[in-house]
């Protein structure tokens, strides 16, 4: 199983950073997870509906770019699917089972993902109706893709 974060932009928290690191850590027992971040797009306050197109869309090149034409692609949205981990643990676990041994969850950048993402994309997970900061969103996905991974175990987690 070869799972990659795609997200757009570099991170600069350092607390985020340490906690992503952490559950990478964690997940290592399990699997290798792959992070690549894709250069975000300058996007001041002030742009316009077709300038916004256009930097999704540079960004979308670029994170098109990083998907293998095999790859099950996750695309992180706020309108799309809801589930529970259990669901997601479900989920992963099938894709194994069904040979689809790549997965690609993707994360937009400060505007969200492009059309032509959404598109690739073979599902669209949300994890609430809020919006989260998409740097955040990766500590939250990371934590839940090492918590997928204890439930498939049968090994004990936080509820
Ligand atoms: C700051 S948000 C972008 C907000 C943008 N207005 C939109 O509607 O997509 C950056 C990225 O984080 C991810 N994201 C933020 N909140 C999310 C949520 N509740 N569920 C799933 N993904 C989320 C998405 O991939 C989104 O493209």
């Amino acid at each position: 199983m070869n799972i990659s974060i795609i997200s757009v932009g570099k991170l600069k928290e350092k607390y985020l950073k340490s906690g992503i690191e952490e559950y990478t850590k964690r997940l290592g027992s399990y699997t290798k997870i792959n992070e690549i971040e894709v250069a975000d797009e300058k996007a001041p306050e002030q742009l316009s509906e077709a300038d916004m197109e256009i930097v999704k869309k540079k960004e979308a090149e670029r994170i098109l770019a990083k998907i293998s034409p095999d790859a099950y692609v996750i695309a992180l949205a706020i309108d799309g699917k809801m589930k529970t981990s259990e669901q997601l643990a479900k989920d992963i676990e099938s894709l194994m089972t069904y040979g689809r041994s790549k997965i690609v969850f993707v994360i937009g950048g400060s505007l969200g993902l492009h059309d032509e993402v959404l598109k690739r994309a073979d599902e669209k997970l949300s994890f609430s109706k809020m919006t989260f900061p998409h740097q955040l969103m990766r500590l939250i996905l990371v934590e839940q893709v090492y918590r997928a991974f204890r439930i498939m175990k049968g090994e004990p987690y936080h509820k």
